[in-house]
């Protein structure tokens, strides 16, 4: 099978490399789309890779009816609609820390250029004037540089700043201030963080909490001749709040390579001589380009070819070592979960899904995604996936709940799947048997030992001589093979299971036959 996948932004020719070597891809670059040319081209593609230009909107999503995976060469997803690319079971992933230093680096020359006047000072020459008093500068030696968001880029903006001998003060939700100690610089809340800089920085993603973070009741507490600089994301400062604040001389200047709406030809804050800009070139180097393409193409690379992505955007990221453990856990996972989804043919209205033994010191929610995968792909079909499968679940008001136990009845390892409707509670356990594969070993309170694979019947019984022979034969007239057979009871005469693989699917006449027989109470024919 080839896969097609759309460049719809200018991506570096050495980082695309790894997609263009693979001989399962075809590689289509299509830059300058408008949304309707996007919208109509993204239906033959199964994966898109934009960086900040291209708008991956709903109704973009909402067309792409192959697409697999959207990968952004980057860091902010700000321009993909991740809520739809989730309900649609698109994967999202992008490359987080290839431009981490380019980024770092952008925000330290754009801090000196605003400081020192530099591109003023150059348009000024360029217009053959030789202006020396219009241009003094302030130092950074002993000012105090206020970073709000202390992430990948903040953090190594700090680290720089430091080298500039300024007195770091920082603030982010996840910073402490024994973090502070540790790192040799300031801890403050976000209003103290404004309060006491003498410059101050943004290096938050755009969410909807950092939209206008800093508005004008935030340039209000700053101090007199702040300096500002956002090396982030348009939005995080409020623009009209920042023009009125420059003008009315609350901020001295400021220094932007993002803004709210772009790209743009002409921008108001740009006609004032106070805001040095550069348009959304923080990531803009050859390094940087050429990592961010090569991590994006390598997961959507790995996601076309089954494998496990490593910066997921809208699925939990689980590192390598974890997901060699959890992995062997999925298709177990979601046969039992279809196993049992089939066996209740009934509305779920609570999954519980347990875990035991080995599974209890790890990370079980991919596991689990996959047990609601099999549940839920028996009715909403095979568009349910691991991104979809909880939002899914969640919309169609079904509790999922896990729990996890360190006693797995034996078992090295143990899943349990348990499902309420309104009228019954069903479960089935299942185990990864060392060597041998997966195995279902419980249905309800019965021990069987199934590879959960193929076709199947479930029998409920009376325990009685003879059952199964009629059983057999009626089978036999049927001409459908009876491959593996587990019989288990509840006592001697009592209520009992008989779970059979057979060669073929068990059609309508034969499960009909077998409802006849007096001692079957129940047949249910399941196909894994
Ligand atoms: N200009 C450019 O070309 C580039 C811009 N960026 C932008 O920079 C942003 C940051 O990138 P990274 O540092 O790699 O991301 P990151 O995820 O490592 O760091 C973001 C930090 O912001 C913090 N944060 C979230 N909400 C906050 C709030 N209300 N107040 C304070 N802190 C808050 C988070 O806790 C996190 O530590 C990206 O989201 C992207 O939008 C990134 C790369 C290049
Ligand atoms: O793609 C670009 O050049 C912009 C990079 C960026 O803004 C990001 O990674 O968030």
């Amino acid at each position: 099978m080839t896969f097609n996948v759309l460049i719809s932004d200018p991506l570096s020719e050495e980082g695309i490399l790894p997609l263009r070597l693979a001989d399962n891809v075809k590689v289509v670059i299509e830059t300058g789309l408008s949304e309707e040319d996007l919208e109509e081209r993204i239906t033959e593609f199964d994966a898109l890779l934009v960086r900040s230009g291209t708008q991956v909107t709903r109704s973009i999503i909402n067309k792409g009816k192959n697409l697999k995976i959207i990968g952004r060469a980057g860091v902010g997803v700000d321009n993909i609609d991740l809520n739809a690319a989730t309900e649609h079971g698109i994967i999202v992933v992008n490359a987080p820390n290839g431009n981490t230093n380019s980024a770092a680096e952008h925000t330290m020359a754009m801090l000196m250029a605003l400081s020192r006047n530099i591109p003023q000072a150059y348009l000024s020459l360029k217009e053959h004037r030789w202006d020396r008093k219009k241009f003094v500068g302030v130092e950074l030696r002993d000012k105090t540089l206020g970073i709000v968001g202390l992430g990948r880029i903040g953090t190594e903006v700090a680290t720089r700043a430091k080298g500039q001998r300024m007195n770091i003060i920082a603030y982010d939700p996840f910073f402490t201030k024994e973090k502070a100690d540790k790192m040799g610089i300031g801890y403050g809340t976000f209003e103290e963080v404004i309060q006491q800089a003498d410059f101050i920085t943004v290096h938050t993603p755009l969410l909807k909490e950092t939209r206008h973070l800093i508005d004008a009741k935030a340039f209000g507490r700053m101090k007199d001749g702040v300096f500002i600089v956002n090396c982030a994301r348009g939005g995080i400062i409020d623009e009209d709040a920042l023009y009125e604040a420059i003008v009315s001389g609350k901020v001295a200047g400021a220094a932007l390579d993002v803004f709210e709406e772009e790209p743009f030809m002409d921008h108001k804050l740009l006609e004032l001589p106070e805001v040095v800009a550069t348009p959304h070139l923080g990531a803009s180097t050859v390094e940087a380009q050429e990592i961010v393409a090569v991590d994006v193409c390598k997961d959507v690379l790995r996601h076309l070819n089954g494998e496990s992505v490593i910066n997921p955007v809208n699925l939990p990221s689980l590192p390598k070592d974890i997901m060699k453990k959890v992995e062997p856990y999925f298709y177990l996972a979601e046969k039992l979960g279809a196993f049992l989804i089939d066996l209740v043919s009934e509305v779920a209205e609570e999954i519980n899904v347990s875990f035991a033994g080995e599974l209890y010191d790890i990370e079980v929610a991919p596991i689990t995604r996959n047990t609601i995968k099999g549940i839920l792909k028996r009715h909403l079909g095979m568009h349910v996936n691991d991104v979809n499968a909880l939002y899914l679940a969640e919309k169609k008001e079904i509790v999922v709940n896990e729990q996890k136990t360190p006693q797995a009845k034996g078992f090295t390892n143990l899943i349990t799947v348990e499902i309420k409707t309104k009228s019954q509670i069903r479960k089935v356990a299942g185990t990864l048997l060392n060597g041998l594969g997966p195995r279902i070993v419980h249905v309800d309170n019965y021990r069987v030992d199934v590879r959960p694979e193929g076709h199947m019947v479930v029998i409920e019984h009376i325990d009685q001589p003879g059952v199964i022979g009629r059983m057999g034969s009626l089978l036999g007239k049927h001409d459908i093979n009876i491959a593996t057979m587990q019989v288990d009871r509840s006592d001697r005469g009592g209520k009992a299971i008989m779970i059979l693989t057979i060669d073929r699917h068990l059609d309508e006449a034969a499960l009909n036959e077998l409802l006849q027989l007096d001692e079957i109470k129940d047949v249910v024919a399941i196909d894994l």
